[in-house]
């Protein structure tokens, strides 16, 4: 039972107080710990349920400016609930108002996602902008009474929301704006994963793992694991599981079948249009593709392009870009890192080439084929087969990535080249 609720209003003047005799008349209450902060020095607050504040007045913590936060501390009432319950996993997560987030807090905090013994902790950084809607999703989760979230943190500043993170999931990113080039906005998302990187390289756990969601999501990335030494640059991912979907579902509708036969699926290269759905290694009921959709130009031409454009196909019809199954797709990828990979099967997730057994660049984010043995950690399959016309587009993904990495030369340190010959006002996935 919740004894107080919480108002994470910034500047709000009641302080919230539960009733001091809960924690006396044998309630055991579910805890609310409540801190507001004002920053630069203002007016502060922080409120404490009885529960908390009979054990400790509550300090004001240096560092802990523009952080809100919502502790739910164990209630001792069902230990039988708990008692198999894994360690607390810290989970950051950018763009945390955004639409994406909105799907996905709310499936991370259910335990869908991590697993039904595994407690979580939500630290969630919003922007300037956003920081007042991130307390509004602070009072969603609060009402949506998860018993795995444990504590709900809030604010605007990365070096003190990733504190100890296990898990960093990089939502937020800036929408292209009227008139803006590509290669304005590979410098302006760049900049927003320097940053970031740098505050995991920090303050995060030293085996923090990173998904990057915001787009241009591989070049990020790379940014991203450049700007962070001291944390493993396998440990970096970004999204590609959303094409892979995609694709095993155009698969399975051309073929009549339902899409768990679709099996072996992988995206190779940029989350971009120039993104590689392989069809080639991919099967249908055990079947390789090819001989189960015999129409090779549907392959080719129609279906190739119909994954790599979805993006920009469900905007033109909605009005908005894909948030929902986004966030599934982040689902997928986070539960495939901790599933054995079946016998014969793969997912997709853009990581790190260095050491790729197909000749890639290796420095770069590339998504390829991989497995995992449960773990949370995963290993590059080396046998898939690459005929000629699955190379000619794997280098066509790869070339637009290299001239990524040439424009945000100048956000990596060490970085060889930083000359931006992107002149073509190409689209990201989403935007056409
Ligand atoms: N990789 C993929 O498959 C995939 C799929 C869909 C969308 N995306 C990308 O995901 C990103 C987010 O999409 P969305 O629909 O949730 O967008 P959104 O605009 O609804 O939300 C983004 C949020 O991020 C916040 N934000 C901006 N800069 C920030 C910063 N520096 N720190 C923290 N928060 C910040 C914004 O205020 C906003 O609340 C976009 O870049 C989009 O292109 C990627």
């Amino acid at each position: 039972m919740m004894v107080a609720t919480m108002s994470t209003s910034i500047g709000s003047a009641s302080a919230l107080r539960a009733p001091s005799s809960n924690k006396r008349a044998g309630r055991s209450p579910r805890a609310l710990v409540c801190r507001a902060q004002k920053q630069d020095g203002q007016a502060r607050r922080s409120v404490r349920s009885a529960a908390a504040t009979m054990e400790a007045p509550v300090g004001e913590e240096e560092g802990f400016q523009n952080v809100w936060r919502a502790s739910y501390e164990a209630d001792n009432e069902s230990p039988e609930l708990t008692k198999n319950w894994k360690k607390t996993m810290k989970v950051a997560v950018t763009g945390a108002a955004g639409q994406i987030s909105n799907h996905l807090l709310f499936m991370l905090a259910s335990g869908e996602v991590f697993g039904r013994d595994q407690p979580i902790q939500l630290q969630l950084l919003g922007s300037e902008r956003s920081r007042v809607a991130l307390e509004g999703v602070a009072m969603e989760l609060e009402d949506s009474l998860y018993p795995l979230l444990r504590e709900v943190q809030l604010g605007i500043d990365p070096r003190q929301v990733f504190a100890d993170a296990d898990w960093a999931l990089l939502i937020g990113a800036k929408p292209r704006g009227p008139g803006m080039e590509r290669k304005d906005l590979l410098d302006i998302n760049g900049q927003i994963f320097q940053e970031q990187a740098q505050a995991l390289n920090e303050v995060a756990s030293r085996d923090c793992k990173m998904l990057v969601v915001g787009n241009p999501c591989n070049t990020n990335a790379l940014i991203g694991m450049a700007n962070a030494p001291d944390l493993p640059k396998r440990n970096w991912h970004a999204l590609t599981r959303l094409d892979e979907n995609r694709a095993k579902c155009q698969l399975a509708l051309k073929a009549g079948k339902f899409y768990t036969s679709v099996t072996n699926c992988a995206i190779w290269g940029n989350h971009s249009t120039t993104q590689v759905p392989d069809f080639v290694n991919a099967k249908i009921g055990g079947k390789r593709v090819p001989a189960v959709i015999k129409d090779t130009a549907w392959l080719k031409e129609e279906f190739t392009p119909k994954v790599a454009n979805r993006g920009g196909a469900l905007i033109k019809k909605w009005g908005r870009s894909s948030a929902a199954s986004t966030a599934v797709s982040v689902a997928d990828h986070l539960r495939s890192l901790y599933t054995p990979t079946p016998m014969n099967d793969c997912f997709s997730t853009a990581v790190s080439t260095e050491g790729n057994p197909y000749g890639i660049d290796e420095d770069l984010v590339f998504s390829m084929p991989c497995r995992s043995t449960g773990d949370g950690d995963y290993e590059v399959i080396d046998d898939f087969v690459i005929d000629d016309w699955l190379a000619a587009k794997i280098k066509e993904s790869e070339a637009e990535l290299q001239k990524e990495r040439d424009c945000v030369g100048h956000l990596i340190p060490g970085a060889t080249r930083a000359v931006c010959m992107i002149t073509e006002d190409t689209m990201l996935p989403g935007e056409n």
